[in-house]
């Protein structure tokens, strides 16, 4: 069952199903393996809040699609391409449960169907608040598009920093991944796709 938690440090209120009791004995147990006496008093209250950190850094598990896009596709005419850029995103890679971040840039050309534009950034969100590869943030991003719009085409770039290759592994501090997702037109018509690229690069 769901229950509504609160971010004491950011007021911010998120429901959430997880056992957050038996988060925190892993969080504290965790504590002990690196060394760490969790009873003393700056490390009091941190399995809590490690628990809680975790359901809201992992909450895109309870979501699903259809909650996410809460009936906002519309019929439209016309089939120009929408780009909405700049989409910040957080998320943690599976392989080192260490965040990765950056931007998603998203591209669609309708065919009677356009979507909420706040529902772009709601969907980026709902698949990086889950253990991810940047890859498939990019084709899980794309598939869910093609899925809810049917459109001509769907193009998805997405920009990343790993902080498992600046703080550990090889250190490389200046290094951004870009990985992409074409479907429809976007991966068929090279026009189409250039056409998206161009947009990318253009201020707004
Ligand atoms: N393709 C892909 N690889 C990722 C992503 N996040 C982390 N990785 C990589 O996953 C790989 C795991 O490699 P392993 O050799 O098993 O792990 P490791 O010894 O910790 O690797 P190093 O980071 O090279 O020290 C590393 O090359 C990471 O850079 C991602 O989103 N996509
Ligand atoms: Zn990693």
């Amino acid at each position: 069952m769901k229950k509504r938690i609160e971010l004491e440090d950011t007021g911010m209120t998120f429901e959430t199903a997880y056992d957050l009791e038996a988060m925190s004995r892993l969080a504290r147990s965790w504590l002990e393996q690196i060394g760490e006496d969790p009873a003393r008093e700056g490390l009091a209250d941190t399995p809590g809040r490690v628990a809680r950190a975790w359901a809201f850094l992992t909450r895109g598990y309870q979501q699903s699609l259809e909650e996410v896009i809460n009936g906002a596709v519309f019929e439209a005419e016309g089939s120009e391409m929408v780009v909405v850029k700049g989409i910040e995103f957080y998320s943690m890679c599976e392989h080192h449960l260490l965040p990765f971040f950056g931007q998603v840039h998203i591209g669609y050309i309708p065919d009677g169907k356009i979507l909420g534009l706040s529902k772009f950034a709601r969907l980026v969100d709902m698949y990086a608040r889950r253990l991810q590869l940047q890859e498939r943030l990019a084709t899980q991003i794309a598939g869910a598009l093609m899925q809810v719009l049917e459109p001509r085409g769907v193009g998805v770039v997405v920009e990343g920093a790993h902080l498992c290759m600046m703080m550990r592994g090889v250190e490389k501090q200046h290094s951004t991944t870009v990985t992409s997702a074409m479907r429809g037109v976007f991966k068929e018509d090279l026009k189409t796709r250039e056409e998206f690229l161009a947009l990318l690069r253009s201020q707004p």
